[in-house]
This record gives structure tokens, sequence and C-alpha cells, in this order.
């Protein structure tokens, strides 16, 4: 097949997962403070293949040979430690067991991932009691799925990823944990699916099933690719040596085993890096000139193996979030701890300045605010006592009045220029009225009411202060008229103008 065709790509992928005992050891190593190598195990050593458009891949092995850790990178559920993964086209992958919500009702889940997939509301409305009815769950449909056996959870993830035609199907030992009348069902869909083109990878440990699925099979085996191939090459194989395998004795398995453990333990960088080199150097004949490019080849290897782990330790080591990584988020932490510490000392430093200037613009301003009164009264009272003088003269009528009497100017008409007992007498019962800006408490104290109005203080000036006055009076009086008829006291003035 061509290249062209490569759907799924997979170079010299690895997986490692680091194996805890207690809960402090897994925190711990999260923040990747320790890191001991002997933890580590290698659920894949480096594994490579290619895969093609419409396809349908066996995958088999021994328990725990990382047949579904493969299945889970492919899925893209766990990233690779090491290598590369490479998905052509427009692909969504729907695994049996991933992504269920263990909180969430089946129901819930249905909707979930078929939102995930793309699909609209009004698809899902539609394909959902399909699905429902695949899943032969019946009112356990409705319950959470933590509640659910994991041959329900199978059922579940095969009608949901039945029904949503993905490109590339991962099904993950599905059909085994199922009961028959649902695993042939699910096995019927299968080929169905075969049958319209769609790539597939199929995990199973029934060989019948793989026999009747696949076209190519890869054998997986302690983390490694051990084979693959075409089914009927492949098969024969494995199942030749699983029988192999059963013939010796238990301490024979089980050493084997630990033998094959121990390889994923101690796996390491330079294994990875001499894979990915794939440097063979062939093996050399007696000559001297041979034995010397030998030589040269086995140092140069050296070189690249070395360079190459550093690069993949590197790469490991991303995967983790490291020792200096922690250091720089917290550096960036008290960073920005500190310019916000910093930033509200400068704002609590301005706002306190802000309310010493208030306090003491207010302070400035309550102390004018008597001066103030004090001059505001004395305009009142000389107000008042103008007013009231001139009332009395002209009974509210201005003194600009070119009819009224008053020869000296000061607004004050002649006939009474001199009865200062009525200024007096005027002054004294409008001071108390509150219809005159002077303050009631300054105005009764204010000794300018009580004064008499020069007889004839200083011509030109006092006649537009008189004028003024004048007006002021009538201002007054429309004032007083205004506060009596809203029911004040301003009748006092009235009376005193009368
Ligand atoms: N999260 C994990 N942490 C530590 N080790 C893990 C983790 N997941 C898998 N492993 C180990 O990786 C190895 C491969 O596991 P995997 O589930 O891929 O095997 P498998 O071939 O699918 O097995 P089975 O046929 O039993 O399903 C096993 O030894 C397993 O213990």
């Amino acid at each position: 097949m061509s290249t062209e065709n490569i759907k799924i790509s997979v170079k010299n992928i690895t997986k490692r997962f680091e194996l805890m005992k207690t809960r402090s050891e897994k925190i711990l190593n999260i923040l990747s403070f320790s890191s001991k190598t002997d933890r580590n195990f290698w659920a894949l050593k480096g594994v490579s293949f290619d895969v093609f458009a419409g396809e349908a891949i066996g995958v088999v092995g021994l328990n725990g040979s990382g047949k579904s850790t493969l299945l889970n990178i492919v899925s893209e559920i766990y990233p690779p430690t090491t290598g590369e993964l490479t998905i052509n086209g427009d692909t969504s992958i729907i695994s049996i067991g991933a992504g269920l919500k263990p909180a969430l009702t089946g129901r819930d889940n249905i909707q979930l991932k078929l939102l995930m997939s793309g699909l609209t509301k009004k698809e899902i409305k539609t394909v959902s009691p399909d699905i429902i009815a695949f899943s032969e769950l019946g009112d356990f449909i409705d319950q959470p799925v933590k509640n659910y056996s994991s041959g329900m959870k199978a059922k579940l993830g095969f009608s949901i990823m039945a029904h949503t035609n993905p490109d590339i199907m991962i099904i993950d030992e599905a059909l085994s944990v199922g009961d028959s009348t649902f695993a042939s069902k699910s096995f019927d869909k299968i080929r169905e699916f075969k049958a319209q083109g769609k790539t597939i990878f199929f995990v199973s440990h029934s060989a019948g099933q793989v026999k009747q699925i696949a076209d190519r099979v890869i054998w997986m085996h302690f983390g490694e690719m051990r084979e693959m191939g075409k089914t009927t090459e492949v098969m024969p194989h494995y199942e030749q040596w699983q029988k192999d395998f059963n013939k010796k004795s238990k301490p024979e398995r089980e050493q084997y085993i630990s033998d094959m453990k121990h390889e994923q333990r101690t796996f390491s960088a330079v294994d990875i890096a001499v894979q990915q080199l794939a440097l063979d150097i062939p093996e050399s004949s007696a000559s001297r000139v041979d034995r010397e490019k030998r030589k040269a080849l086995e140092t140069q290897k050296d070189k690249l193996v070395k360079q190459a782990t550093k690069q993949t330790q590197k790469q490991i080591q991303n995967t983790k979030f490291g020792f200096i990584n922690w250091l720089v988020v917290i550096l960036l932490i008290s960073l920005i701890a500190f310019t916000s510490k910093t930033a509200l000392a400068d704002s609590q430093t301005k706002r306190d300045e802000t309310a010493k200037k208030i306090e003491q613009s207010k302070r400035s301003s309550q102390k004018k605010q008597p001066q103030k009164k004090a001059s505001k009264a004395k305009k009142s009272t000389s107000k008042v006592s103008t007013s009231a003088t001139s009332s009395v003269a002209v009974d509210s009528t201005s003194v600009d009045d070119p009819t009224i009497a008053d020869s000296d100017g000061n607004g004050i008409p002649d006939d009474q220029e001199t009865d200062t007992t009525v200024n007096d007498g005027a002054a004294e019962s409008v001071a108390p009225d509150t219809t005159y800006s002077a303050p009631a408490d300054v105005v009764p104290s204010q000794p300018a009411v009580q004064q008499p109005i020069p007889p004839s203080s200083s011509s030109t000036a006092n006649t537009g202060e008189a004028a003024n006055n004048a007006n002021s009076a009538t201002e007054s009086t429309t004032s007083s008229e205004s506060s009596a008829e809203s029911g004040t006291t301003s009748t006092s003035q009235n009376g005193g103008t009368q």
C-alpha cells in the first residue's frame, strides 16, 4: 500500500509509568521532587508501525503486555513518554472504555460523548433511542455509570461508538466482557464497519474473533511489539508460543514473567536512543582493516548514543513538571504577590493623602465659614436695615423711583433719614426672620443691625448700594410673600415693613 494511505503512524513510542507505593510518594512524584528510576515501569518499550486506511488490526498478547496502553496512546488518551504518533486526515476516534464519566448516568454519558463527537442536539435526539436500545441496559440507562458492571460499561461504550460513525474505531476487549448475545451482535456490527472500509483496532483474547476480523495482527509482548503482519502469519506464531509457554512448569513460567518485567523496569533512555538510531554494526571478519573499521564505527555509535540519550532524557523530563519549572512558578507567584502588595500599599498611601487633603480643605472651609457667615450676616443685616428703612419710606417701592425725595442719594428718603428709631425697630423686628440670608444664630448678635445708618454717608457709593438694597427689599418682599404662602414665619418681616 502507498504511504499516502497511512492513517496512523506510530514511531518508537514508549510509555513509562511510575509505580508508587504510598500517597505521599505519588504527591512528591507529581511535584517532581522525587524521581527514583527503580520505580519506573516501561509498559511500552519503543513500538513502531503504520496502519493503512480501511485496515482492521487485531492486537493480541498476554495479560499486561501493553495492548490497552498502546490503544490508549493511539486514542490520544495518554501521551506517549517518547516517540511520535501521527494520525492522518480528519479522524474521530472512539474507544469503548474511554471517556465514560462514572458520576453521570448512561443517558448523560451518551449525550456527552455524542456532543464531543460533534453531533448536533437534533442528531443526538434522533440517535439516542437507538443507542439505548442497542445497549440493552433498560432502566439502568438512568443509573450512574459507577454502578455498572464492566460488561455493562462495555455495552454502553460499544453502543455509543457504533452509532457515531467514526473513521477509526478502537475496540478494547468489548466483546470479551459482554454476554454472548451482545458479543455476537457487536461482532456483526464490527463486520459491517469493516465492509464500509473503516479503520479498526481490535483487542481480543479470542484468537477466533481476531482471525475473523483482522487483516493484520500486532503481537504485543511485555511492552514490545514482537510481531506485526498478516493475520494468517502472526496468529499461528502467537498460538504456538502460547502452547509452548503453557507446557512450561509454573516456576518456569513465573521466572520468565519476572525476568521480562525486570527488563521493563530497567529499560532506559540509552535503550531508547539505541533503538532510535538503529545502528547495527555488521559482524567483522578477522582482517585488520575490518577490525579498525568496526572500532571507528563503535566510537561513532557511542557518541551518537550519548547525544540521543541526552535528548531522550530531556524528552522524558519534559513529560514531568520538573523542579526548575516549579521554581519558576514559585518565583512568578512571589513576584505577583510582591507587585500586588506594593500596588496596594501605593493606593493606600494615595487614599490617605486624599483623605488628608479633604480633611484640610474641610478645616479651612470651616474656618472660613464663620467669616463668610459673618460677612453674609453683615450684608444681610445691612440689607435688612436698608430695606427696612426703604420699605418704611416707600412701602416696597423702589428708591429708584425718581418721584421719591432722596436729596443725599443714600437711598433713604429724606423724610425718613433722621428717624433712626424706625430703622432700629424695623431692624429688630426683621433680624430673627429666617427669610433673610443671615443665619438665625448670627443675625441677632449682629451689632450692625443695631447700628443706625449714618445720617449722610458718602453719597455716590451709597446711591448704588441703596439702589441694591432697595432691590433686595423688593426681593425680600417677594420672598416673604412666597414664604408666607408656604406658611413660614416671614409675616414678621411683613409686619416690620408695613
Ligand atoms: N496507570 C498505570 N500505572 C502503572 N502501571 C500501569 C498503568 N497502566 C498500566 N500499567 C502496567 O502496564 C502494563 C501494561 O498494561 P496494559 O493494560 O496495557 O496491558 P494489557 O496487555 O492491556 O493487559 P490485559 O490483557 O490484561 O488487559 C501492565 O503491567 C500494567 O500493570
